[in-house]
């Protein structure tokens, strides 16, 4: 009989996961997954939780959370020979793997029917120095709001916790002076913010990267040269319908491995969490893990791949 571990974050999002559980349960049992679960503690519980189930060879993680809690699980499967499949049931805040990947919002049981019903796809991973991540690193002022907007906020306000907090901290955005190397190209100045992305979704913003594929073994890398305030929102509007690529403070690439080092102080954000301090190198892993996905969605991304 096949196994199943799902390792759910009690406090995602509005907190709705844990009513919905034994429905979970129930279901993942009847597609014949003999299924436990684990309810997260506190930070870092996650990646404990997934490298437990790596070491007793489940067949099925589940991940039930927001992106925090995905990419908590996806470092404890990190490069383990043996990588249990992936499944993603989001209850976060903003839910950008989940956006990527097509999966259901705000329908926890169609969630569990695409895991159960559905086909494992292989996703690209990112590796920046020692930790994993599956959307998206990246540096830049403006980049740790993901980290500051407090957890009971987004319990109230959802999204609009994150737009309220980046109001707040405009004024405060300063541009770094950066080295970037990728792909044996070097750019060096001074910059708003850089990203290197798995996925085309990222921050609810889901034109960012809008070129990204999940699984080509590359990362699409986005850099913002220094600009003004008025500058910043202007580029920032247009993120939203895709058109930023096209400014001349942009430079927007594919990338396989990218190194970036600084002399000033610059944090990394990694899926939105905080990642410790830069320099830092990433580097893509080609098709490294499989997560359930429908059938028409594996389809339309393995031909986007080509
Ligand atoms: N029991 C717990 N109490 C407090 N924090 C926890 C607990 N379990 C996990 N965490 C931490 O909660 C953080 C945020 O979780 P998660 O990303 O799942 O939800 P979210 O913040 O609502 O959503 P999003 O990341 O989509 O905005 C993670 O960094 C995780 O380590």
């Amino acid at each position: 009989m096949k196994r199943a571990r799902v390792i759910y974050n009690p406090t995602s999002g509005r907190e709705l996961f844990k009513k919905h559980l034994p429905e979970v349960l129930v279901r993942l049992e009847k597609a014949g997954y003999e299924t436990s679960c684990h309810a997260t503690t506190c930070h870092g519980d996650a990646t404990e939780a997934a490298r437990v189930a790596v070491e007793r060879k489940y067949d099925l993680v589940i991940a039930a959370g927001g992106d925090g809690t995905i990419n908590e699980v996806v470092n404890g499967l990190g490069e383990q020979d043996y990588r249990p499949v992936l499944g993603i049931i989001p209850v976060g805040t903003t839910n950008d793997f989940a956006r990527a990947l097509g999966l259901p919002r705000d329908d926890i049981l169609a969630c569990v029917d695409v895991i159960t019903e559905g086909v494992p796809m292989p996703v690209d991973i990112g590796r920046a120095n020692d930790q994993y991540f599956v959307n998206i690193a990246g540096g830049g002022k403006i980049t740790e709001l993901s980290y500051e907007v407090p957890s009971k906020l987004k319990t109230v306000l959802g999204q609009l916790a994150y737009y309220l907090k980046g109001i707040e901290m405009l004024p405060s955005i300063r541009p770094t002076n950066v080295t970037i190397e990728y792909d044996g190209k070097v750019f060096e100045g001074e910059i708003m913010l850089f990203l290197v992305s798995l996925t085309n979704s990222v921050g609810g913003f889901e034109k960012l990267a809008p070129d990204s594929c999940l699984n080509d073994g590359m990362f699409d890398m986005i850099i913002l040269k220094k600009a003004n305030i008025a500058d910043f929102i202007r580029i920032a509007t247009m993120a939203l319908r895709g058109e930023h690529i096209k400014d001349p403070s942009v430079i927007y690439t594919k990338a396989n491995r990218v190194k970036v080092h600084t002399n000033e102080k610059m944090q990394l954000n990694l899926d939105g969490e905080y990642g410790g301090l830069l320099p830092g190198e990433f580097v893509n892993l080609y098709r490294h893990i499989d997560v359930m996905v429908t059938e028409q969605r594996k389809q339309k991304e393995m031909d986007k791949c080509q």
